[in-house]
């Protein structure tokens, strides 16, 4: 069963004139990595907010999870990580680490609940994977960039997502941070659970093997399967654009 459904969407901002995404489809299932990559503009963010309810799909049809995205984009968002681009906290955010990290579950227990054992545990994983036991009492405003994505990341890691959406989730970490997180995301789809990166260099892209999936003017041009040791090669020749 495919986790994402998408069958020619059209896409468009609020205001917005055109369509963004034109015509797209895309199906992934379990287990499956998928790198989006393509030239500043394409469309990369606007497709993993198609995806999750957050953009208007004006055309086609969409399911996510097994649910309508132009009906249940709540219900979708609940069950699917989404790490932001470049998302900053403003530094009197008044929230520590550890409460953020714990919003990730909210989608389970629902705002006025009070956190189980259960969802303890998973915020306790989600902050030592993510290697930031020592913050968890720091207000997330006053970290660094790279610390607060580290954050981010174990907000969607708590979540125990059917589904993760990454929007360049390298992009203020450190070579060493990189490569421990992508062994942590190849680890997610090991055990089923699909990524869908966004990755404007192909930075980070998984040792493991992968889907590139290029885009250009909010559509698809490319879309290939491509084994370890065959990456450079392949990009090199799809993503003449890039
Ligand atoms: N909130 C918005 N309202 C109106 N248009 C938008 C909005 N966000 C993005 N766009 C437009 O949609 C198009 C695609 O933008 P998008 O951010 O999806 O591209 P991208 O491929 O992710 O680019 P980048 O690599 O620079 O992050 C652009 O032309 C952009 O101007």
């Amino acid at each position: 069963m495919s986790i994402i459904e998408l069958n020619g969407i059209y896409t468009a901002y609020e205001g917005g004139d055109k369509p963004v995404i034109k015509d797209l489809s895309l199906k992934v299932g379990r287990g499956e990595f998928v790198v989006i990559g393509g030239p500043n503009g394409a469309g990369k963010t606007t497709l993993l907010e198609s995806i999750n309810g957050l953009v208007k799909i004006t055309h086609g049809s969409a399911k996510v999870c097994g649910l309508d995205v132009r009906r249940s984009g709540p219900d979708i968002r609940k069950r699917a990580g989404y790490v932001i681009q470049n998302f900053y906290f403003d530094p009197f955010t008044p929230f520590t680490v550890e409460q953020v990290v714990m919003m990730g579950r909210y989608g389970r227990l629902g705002f006025f609940n009070r956190p189980s054992e259960e969802d303890h545990r998973a915020v306790d994983r989600a902050i030592r994977l993510a290697g930031i036991e020592d913050l968890v009492n720091k207000p997330i405003g006053t970290l660094s960039g790279g610390q607060q994505q580290k954050a981010m990341i174990a907000h969607n890691l708590a979540k125990e997502p059917d589904l993760m959406l990454l929007d360049e989730p390298f992009s203020n970490l450190d070579f060493n941070s990189r490569e421990y997180f992508k062994g942590v995301f190849e680890d997610i789809v090991r055990k089923g659970t699909p990524v869908v990166m966004v990755s404007h260099a192909f930075d980070g892209l998984p040792d493991t093997g992968v889907r590139l999936v290029v885009m250009e003017g909010g559509r698809i041009i490319s879309d290939m399967a491509c084994r370890v040791g065959e990456v450079e090669g392949v990009i090199r020749k799809a993503c003449a654009v890039c």
